[in-house]
């Protein structure tokens, strides 16, 4: 079956659906309202309709919502229903960070392999996870069938090991590099910055005030 397009925004509001939904089933909550669910995670319940109706109707009017079928469904939309592994690339300050927390949250992503090409570093455990020197990168992405990479290497080497990257058969790289890097189109990058990301914040602070929601609505 062909998947649906959805808008980016609303592909970003999906995880977060998804973990109070994974609350509520825990305490036990069978059913919710799209008022109490808007109310919940902090997005207005015309969006929530919205985004649910890109995947068909999930509930019904009056009746609200049955917690399990979303759960089920939302799992399976976020690949939740199986353990994906995913490597990194860069094992200094940030990598360390990233190692440590290991998405504790999420408990099915975690991150099975590191990479570094400093030697002190390459051979060892960090935080559980075992790092390899960058010669086995490829190898070691095969063997262990990962398909996405966190990128936190300096800046002048991020183009580079992209390139390796793609070659060896890599389809999505989380990149926390400066650099915007170039890849063929069948690989997709999601970069990540803080910087960005607080002067976001700010802007919005500055011209808005902090009452508004869901200023990524329509991107
Ligand atoms: N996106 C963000 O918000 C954000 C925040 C902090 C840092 N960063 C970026 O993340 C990257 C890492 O930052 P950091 O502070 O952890 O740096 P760092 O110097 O502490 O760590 C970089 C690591 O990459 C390794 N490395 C260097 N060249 C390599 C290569 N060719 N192959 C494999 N490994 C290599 C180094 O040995 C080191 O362990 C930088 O590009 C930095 O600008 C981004």
């Amino acid at each position: 079956m062909a998947e649906t397009m959805i808008p980016k925004a609303t592909a970003k509001r999906l995880p977060l659906y998804y973990r109070y939904l994974n609350f509520l089933a825990n305490s036990g909550t069978t059913k919710i309202s799209s008022t109490e669910l808007s109310e919940a995670v902090k997005v207005d319940s015309a969006t929530i309709r919205r985004d649910f109706s890109y995947f068909g109707a999930l509930g019904k009017r009056g009746y609200g919502y049955d917690v399990m079928d979303l759960l089920k469904f939302f799992k399976k939309i976020l690949n939740q229903d199986r353990l994906t592994n995913v490597a990194l690339v860069g094992v200094g300050n940030l990598g360390h960070a990233l190692l440590n927390y290991n998405f504790r949250q999420a408990n099915n992503i975690r991150i099975s392999a590191g990479f570094d090409v400093n030697p002190d570093i390459a051979g060892t455990i960090q935080s559980g996870v075992p790092i390899y020197p960058m010669s086995d990168l490829a190898d070691q992405l095969r063997q262990q069938q990962i398909e996405i990479v966190i990128l936190t290497v300096p800046t002048d080497a991020a183009q580079g090991i992209t390139d390796d990257l793609v070659k060896a058969g890599i389809k999505g790289i989380m990149n926390f590099t400066p650099l915007r890097i170039s890849v063929p189109g069948y690989v997709r990058v999601q970069n990540v910055d803080l910087a960005t990301e607080l002067q976001t914040l700010i802007y919005f602070l500055d011209h808005y005030g902090p009452t508004l929601k869901d200023t990524d609505e329509d991107e």
